[in-house]
């Protein structure tokens, strides 16, 4: 047994995510939880709402709440959906929560005390009319760069140029709208990354087995221009963790909080903290997952994250873990995805453009949207959502193939020997041929999955299932049962066994179609097939099944067209 500790990219709290963001970092990263458990693995499967920072703010002022309302609610409508799409986290944490405060003030401590800590004076935006600082999206103008008219203060939507307020022309506040603002001085913290860099870059240099992906973003950071630079990581704001030297006040950083990007990837092992304190177990518990020197030394640790959310995970997250001195676990595999595009254009929660996972969930099963969301997954480029190809990959690999096999077994079975497992008759050449190929594809199946080939671990498990139609076309038992019924109660036996067989690799995709499958076959058994010899007689003779209901309805023409339409605008 070997123990996973697997994290996915802590979705923002300020809206409900869309597709993009689920196959860009939750739904591959629950696959690969799913398969470590199936295969007999300890797995600790971490997630969390990232709650922290201006969105955050913005976000609540528009709905008129106070931050921590809006942000508790919304985490209640996040894990809604997340459950709904069968997202198995172990914990759903919150980023605000009070462990994550000692946490990402202990990290701030210990990185002080090596010199890590810079303290800089650097002139920022103040606004008279409400008094406070305007930090990063709390100030809107016009781009230096484009022209546009509604840039924010970290960045300009329209040309995606990274920006710092004062270099907004005309700017005014994002609250008030005020332009009787000034530059004045304040003290911040800044992160000496510089310092780090020939150990980061070390580093990355020995994670030759990682996604280009992910070293040539993290390289691209490194090396561009003047190298890895420090990074600022407090503000002038309410709502954050409050600056303190592990348990000490911070002198001279009264009534400032930790930028949203220090926190939210602590939050990774404060999630964990989060679980175990709510068991009442002891902090061994989550230690045992997170520090080298307390059990953490077995651990194998994945990360899973949209291309964007990559500098902060391969640079700015270990120099915090590195820069601390501690024995606390460093990733050891970064698995990054591209984007997944909307019908010729981007997904956008601020446009409301695409499909949202609370939409999805009301006009089809779960089941459906994992499926081509994974087996599209934006792996070695982006890749795009249209409804004609999401319509036939349904109806082809789920209804045609899957779906048809698991109805014409079932059914036939009753109809000749009722809704029991009929006995007798031995396999023959077909019979070995099948299970030798079934055994070939299943290795390659594993080989995919264990390296988190996500892509081709679904075409291969596709390909497993079209083994099992061409046997049942090519056996054809309502044919053999005509003349040798004994021989076709065999293959009746073998095809209800697939069913078993394929609920339990198909899980990790399509957890409820899954479910559905066993219950059918009356079982609980999921052992992985190891032995497929083994595994296509865990169901004997004179065991009870029931034919399921449809396990995929076909999408029509009408209900696609339908929701093309519904979809082509902005959400309200
Ligand atoms: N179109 C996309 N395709 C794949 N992954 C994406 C896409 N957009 C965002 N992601 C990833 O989704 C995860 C959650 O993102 P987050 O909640 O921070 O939203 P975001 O990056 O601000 O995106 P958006 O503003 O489009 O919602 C991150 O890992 C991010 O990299
Ligand atoms: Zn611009």
């Amino acid at each position: 047994m070997t123990r996973h500790l697997i994290t996915s990219a802590i979705p923002y709290i300020n809206g409900i995510k869309h597709l993009g963001n689920l196959v860009g970092s939750q739904l591959p990263a629950d696959l690969f939880a799913r398969y470590q458990r199936a295969r007999g693995n300890e797995v600790m499967f971490i997630c969390a709402t990232d709650e922290h920072g201006t969105p955050a703010e913005l976000a609540a002022a528009k709905a008129g709440q106070p931050v921590e309302v809006f942000c508790a609610e919304m985490h209640a409508v996040q894990a809604d959906i997340a459950r709904g799409f069968g997202l198995s986290f172990d914990h759903f944490g919150r980023s605000s929560s009070p462990q994550n405060h000692a946490l990402t003030q202990h990290f701030a401590g210990k990185l002080a005390e090596n010199g890590l800590i810079a303290e800089v004076s650097e002139r920022q935006v103040y606004s008279n009319a409400d008094g406070r600082f305007l930090p990063d999206r709390y100030i809107e103008g016009t781009c230096p760069n484009c022209g546009y008219d509604k840039a924010r203060g970290d960045q300009c939507e329209n040309c995606t140029k990274q920006l710092d307020p004062t270099d907004l022309i005309d700017p005014r506040s994002a609250i008030s709208g005020s332009t009787d603002l000034e530059v004045r001085e304040t003290r911040h913290l800044y992160l000496r990354q510089s310092a780090l860099k020939d150990q980061l870059a070390a580093w990355i240099d020995s994670k030759t087995d990682w996604p280009i992906l992910t070293t040539s973003i993290a390289r691209k950071w490194l090396n561009d221009g003047e190298g890895l630079q420090d990074r600022g990581i407090t503000r002038d704001l309410d709502w954050g963790v409050p600056v303190r030297k592990g348990d000490q006040p911070w002198p001279g950083m009264e009534g400032k909080v930790f930028y949203v990007w220090f926190d939210a990837p602590i939050e990774y092992i404060a999630a964990t903290k989060e679980l175990t304190d709510a068991s009442g177990q002891p902090d061994a518990a989550w230690r045992r997952w997170w520090r080298t020197d307390e059990g953490a030394g077995d651990v194998t640790y994945t990360q899973f994250m949209g291309k964007d959310n990559v500098p902060f995970h391969t640079l700015s997250f270990p120099a915090t873990i590195i820069g601390s001195g501690e024995p606390w676990k460093l990733v050891d595999y970064i698995k990054s995805f591209n984007y997944l595009n909307y019908d010729g254009g981007q997904f956008s929660t601020s446009q409301g453009r695409g499909v949202f996972m609370d939409q999805a969930l009301s006009i089809l099963p779960a089941d459906y949207w994992r499926w081509w969301l994974l087996s599209h997954a934006p792996e070695s480029s982006d890749s795009e959502f249209t409804w004609e190809n999401f319509q036939a990959s349904v109806n082809k690999d789920l209804a045609d193939v899957l779906g048809n096999f698991v109805s014409r077994i079932t059914k036939f079975c009753r109809a000749k020997f009722g809704e029991t497992i009929p006995e007798g008759g031995a396999y023959g050449p077909e019979e070995t041929a099948l299970i030798e190929a079934l055994a070939t594809r299943i290795r390659t199946y594993e080989t995919h999955m264990d390296a988190i080939e996500v892509r081709k671990a679904a075409a291969e498990l596709r390909a497993i299932w079209v083994l099992g139609n061409e046997y049942l076309q090519s056996a054809a038992p309502w044919s053999t049962f005509k003349t040798d019924p004994v021989k076709a109660a065999m293959q009746v036996r073998l095809g209800l066994n697939l069913i078993r067989l394929y609920a339990v690799l198909s899980a990790p995709f399509i957890p409820f179609a899954a479910d559905a499958m066993l219950a059918a076959m009356r079982t609980d058994d999921r052992s992985w097939p190891d032995d497929v010899t083994a595994a296509l007689s865990a169901l004997p003779a004179g065991h009870g099944f029931d034919v399921p209901e449809v396990l995929f309805a076909k999408i029509t023409d009408e209900a696609r067209a339908d929701w093309q339409d519904r979809f082509k605008g902005v959400r309200s």
